[in-house]
């Protein structure tokens, strides 16, 4: 579903170039869970930036669905949530849902109809006509996940949502996001810090090391889909887990 190759970035700043991405080959078949990880500064986020067209590469090519990224971001291939919530304040949950709907022109029941659904499916179902300071943090972020939901776009990108969460909400907000993912289907890729989150949720492990920023490891998981929290405990997430720490070392030797 998503192809880069050879996907190099170089930030040209006053105090000389950044070299964000080097090199980066990468395969995203449909209805992956990817994960990123990686330490401060990798291009964790570049690379997902880059993947929805928010930047543009230097040189290499990403693929969407057999189109470019610019070409899959116009068609809305793309659902995406930022590190903060990002909701107008002045808006209420329903109506910030709404207003990527409004740009593309979706009818007043059309829109009333997803964001319903969307509403839903992030369990805030009866929250639309509330204003986002009226919720916690946890549901403001899964409002955001709502409002990247509504148009139904086959692919969402995700920049560390939960990084600012107490590890409680967090574990509810990752056990809803796999359940979500496992009746929607979709193809996600997120960014986190967290060796278990990644651990938790990803079909792959995307191990990133910094200056330049290149893929260090992939880890495919032996996971099953359905993933009680309790499997955190089990000999083969700590295997795992153990994996990924050690692609993070490996990839730490370099600097
Ligand atoms: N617009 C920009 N202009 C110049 N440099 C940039 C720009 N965006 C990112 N960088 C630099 O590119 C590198 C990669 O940044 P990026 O934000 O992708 O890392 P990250 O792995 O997501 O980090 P973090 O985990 O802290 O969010 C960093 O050195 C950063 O300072």
């Amino acid at each position: 579903m998503i192809e880069a190759h050879g996907v190099s970035l170089t930030f040209e700043t006053a105090d000389g170039p950044v070299h964000a991405l080097k090199d980066v080959d990468l395969t995203i078949e449909k209805g992956d869970f990817v994960s990123f990880i990686g330490p401060s500064g990798c291009g964790k986020t570049t690379f997902l930036r880059t993947i929805a067209a928010l930047e543009t590469p230097t040189s290499g090519q990403i693929g969407v669905n057999g189109m470019s990224a610019d070409e899959a971001r116009r068609a809305r291939a793309y659902g995406y949530v930022f590190q903060a919530p990002g909701l107008y304040p002045w808006r209420t949950i329903s109506r910030n849902i709404s207003l990527p709907l409004e740009i593309m022109g979706f009818s007043k029941a059309d829109r009333d109809e997803k964001i319903a659904r969307v509403l839903d499916l992030v369990e805030l179902g009866g929250f639309g006509g509330k204003f986002p300071w009226q919720l916690s943090g946890g549901m403001q972020q899964r409002a955001s996940i709502a409002r990247a939901l509504a148009f139904d776009a086959d692919i969402l990108l995700m920049d560390e949502p939960f990084g600012a969460l107490d590890e409680i909400v967090r574990d509810r907000l990752n056990e809803a996001l796999l359940e979500l993912w496992r009746k929607t289907g979709k193809t996600i890729g997120f960014v986190t810090h967290s060796i278990p989150e990644a651990v938790y949720l990803s079909t792959r492990i995307v191990v990133m090391s910094p200056r330049p920023g290149r893929i260090t490891r992939i880890i495919e998981s032996t996971l099953p889909r359905e993933r009680p929290l309790e499997i955190r405990d089990t000999p083969e997430f700590i295997r795992i887990a153990h994996e990924v720490r050690e692609g993070l070392r490996e990839g730490h030797s370099y600097d």
